[in-house]
């Protein structure tokens, strides 16, 4: 599919790290991850990771996962505190390279882009990729200028009206509009927390993501705000891909297609949401979905 990410790097696969051969063939990937169960791989990914490890320093917190992000799905990541959830959530924008002694292996492709491919700039990929996080953090900025930053730089407008415009899209696109259209001037922190986090979401949508992965992304709302986002993310989904981690499985039953299941840095499952809910297929989703530990 010919998007904006070619603009990102050369089209052609490479694996990432220490690994000098060329990428291998999508069977041998399925195969070197026969250890994870259900249906990891879709069709028609957009995103692809295979024989995904990370390491921090010698410690190894993702252990060989591969797994496909579709078009237009939800995929909820859940699992134990310290799973890896985040860590790997963090590789697909490579949020990762801002820890120092973090290290990732294999490949993770964009629409068949490699992003760890040397010639990659992450801002542009951070673009694609965008990242909502745990808690709400709007700039220091007007509400306007939250949104407009990421198309100034990126250089997404030529003049003043095209920037009104995507302001007003992606506020309403995060379903906010109406409560801000009259207080555009006003700093983004003098919004209610639930709001502040459809900010957050409104300045990703602002500049095009293909994928928006969200770590946690109600922990720091209430019931309502949280109905609100949840809400949001649903609607979301027709035009982005958005991959979240959460500790509420309620949650990622009311909002998501698929659902992994993390263990110990594997990925240990990956299913139709209400499947891995009512009938997973491993005795390790089945022992953490029925709370038996985590
Ligand atoms: N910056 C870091 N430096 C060293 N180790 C780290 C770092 N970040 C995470 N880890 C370790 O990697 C492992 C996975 O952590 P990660 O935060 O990805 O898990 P998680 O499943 O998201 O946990 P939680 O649900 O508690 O947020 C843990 O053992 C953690 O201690």
């Amino acid at each position: 599919m010919e998007t904006a990410t070619s603009a990102l790097t050369p089209s052609f696969p490479v694996m990432i790290g220490n690994q000098a051969e060329s990428v291998m063939e999508d069977s041998d990937a399925k195969e070197t991850a026969r250890n994870t169960v259900g249906t990891p791989f879709v069709d028609a990914p957009r995103m692809t990771c295979r024989n995904v490890d990370v390491f921090y320093d010698e410690k190894q917190a993702i252990r060989n996962v591969s797994i496909d992000v579709d078009q237009n799905e939800v995929l909820a990541m859940i699992g134990p505190s310290g799973c890896g959830k985040s860590t790997f959530l963090r590789c697909l924008n490579r949020m990762n390279d801002t820890v120092s002694s973090c290290r990732v292996t294999g490949s993770i492709l964009l629409d068949g882009t490699d992003i760890y491919h040397p010639s990659v700039d992450v801002v542009p990929l951070r673009a694609k990729v965008g990242m909502v996080f745990q808690k709400p953090n709007p700039f220091p900025k007007s509400i306007y200028d939250n949104i407009a930053y990421g198309p100034r730089i990126h250089g997404l407008t030529q003049n003043r009206s095209e920037l009104d415009e995507i302001v007003e899209t992606s506020l309403k696109k995060a379903g906010l509009w109406k409560e801000v259209r009259d207080r555009l001037n006003d700093p983004g922190t003098s919004l209610s927390g639930g709001q502040q986090q459809r900010l957050c979401i409104a300045r990703a949508i602002a500049i095009s993501p293909e994928v928006i992965l969200m770590d946690e992304p109600c922990s720091a709302l209430d019931p309502i705000a949280t109905a609100i986002v949840e809400e949001l993310i649903a609607e979301l989904r027709t035009q982005f891909s958005i991959v979240v981690v959460t500790h509420a499985m309620q949650q990622a039953a009311r909002i998501s297609q698929r659902t992994a299941y993390f263990h110990l840095g594997n990925l240990i499952e990956v299913g139709a949401t209400e499947k891995i809910f009512t009938n997973p297929l491993h005795q390790l989703t089945e022992d953490y979905i029925t709370g038996r530990f985590g």
